[in-house]
């Protein structure tokens, strides 16, 4: 039986051309704007435009890309040393596109494809699972797919925050910080609409003091917030920046719940503009754990998920 995996991420510009095919495409996903067309490629249009320029600008400040493909590259090439599998990935919004990866799996009898999502949403795992359904048929791609909504819960994923928190923290001590688990937003009126991500986010900062009572590990206090918020519209809360400004003259540890690997919102949002904020508000000493990225636990999580989690 010949098996392969697809690591199923958002994606992010492979270069500063690719800004506006990232913007153009996210904005045409009817699970992001939820218009009929031809309004949503107007509203796309219109938001793509606004964004280009200064998006362009923060993608230069990491070298000209998102970090996010090449992480989830060297995961691929990491998972594919410890399973019995061949792996591949895909992203939404940039190259390489469902379509390109589903040419390569014509001879493969399972498809396990396993979301970069822990947490499940309609903007993100949905999605991404329609559309890489919707290309296989088309393409006439005849294996099974199998494939999971969310893992937030899993106990080595929670492991592998665990030990970015400690890398973070290094030999310092953790009763002197304040941790605040940061999650990508979403517009209150996704989950108003029945989305579980904000639940899901919630449980997954239940399972990760778990895991850090479980280790002893103390932090003075333990928050959540919400980053990324865009446009006029009311984002769910707390929001990041307001959460900041409540740190005047405190440690602060940020973890980036909602990611599995680094990318622009953890290397640029979080690390510069959320840095400037806490320079400006006076926290003391603010640091952004990394992502699970290749992290050991991760990648059993992965090969856990590929075993025994997909259906
Ligand atoms: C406007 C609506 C958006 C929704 C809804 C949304 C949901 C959502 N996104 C992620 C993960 C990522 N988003 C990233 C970037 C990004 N997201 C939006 C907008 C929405 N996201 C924009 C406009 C951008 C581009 C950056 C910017 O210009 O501000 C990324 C980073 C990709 C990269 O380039 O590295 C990730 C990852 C989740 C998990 C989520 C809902 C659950
Ligand atoms: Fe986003
Ligand atoms: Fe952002």
């Amino acid at each position: 039986m010949k098996k392969a995996i697809v690591l199923m991420n958002m994606g992010g510009p492979n270069n500063l051309d690719e800004v506006e095919v990232f913007l153009t495409n996210m904005f045409n996903d009817k699970y992001i704007i939820g218009a009929p067309q031809p309004i949503r490629a107007m509203i796309g249009f219109f938001i793509t435009s606004m964004r280009k320029k200064e998006a362009k600008e923060n993608y230069k400040a990491l070298g000209g890309m998102s970090p996010i493909v090449g992480h989830t590259k060297r995961l691929a090439r990491r998972l594919e040393k410890i399973v019995d599998a061949d792996v591949f990935y895909k992203m939404r919004y940039t190259p390489p596109f469902a379509k390109d990866v589903l040419e390569h799996l014509k001879p493969y009898d399972e498809i396990y494809a396993i979301p970069m999502y822990p947490h499940y949403s309609s903007t993100t795992t949905k999605s991404s699972i329609e559309e890489f359904e919707k290309w296989a048929k088309k393409l006439g791609v005849k294996g099974k797919i199998r494939t999971l909504d969310s893992y937030y819960d899993h106990e080595l994923y929670n492991k592998a925050i665990v030990e970015r928190i400690k890398e973070s923290l290094g030999y310092d001590n953790p009763e002197e910080f304040e941790l605040i688990f940061s999650a990508h937003g979403l517009t209150q009126r996704t989950i108003d609409k029945g989305d579980p991500y904000q639940k899901h986010i919630l449980a997954n900062v239940e399972c990760a003091k778990k895991e850090l009572e479980k280790q002893g590990i103390k932090f003075k206090n333990i928050h959540t917030a919400y980053q990324s918020r865009l446009g006029p519209m009311e984002w769910i809360r707390p929001y990041m920046d307001d959460k900041l400004h409540e740190m005047k003259d405190k440690k602060v540890i940020v973890y980036p719940i909602s990611f599995t690997v680094d990318n622009s919102e953890t290397q640029f949002e979080l690390d510069i503009e959320y840095k400037e904020i806490a320079d400006e508000v006076g926290i003391k000493d603010y640091r952004v754990a990394r992502a699970p990225n290749h992290n050991q636990y991760f990648l059993e999580t992965l090969k856990d998920l590929f075993e025994n989690r997909c259906a």
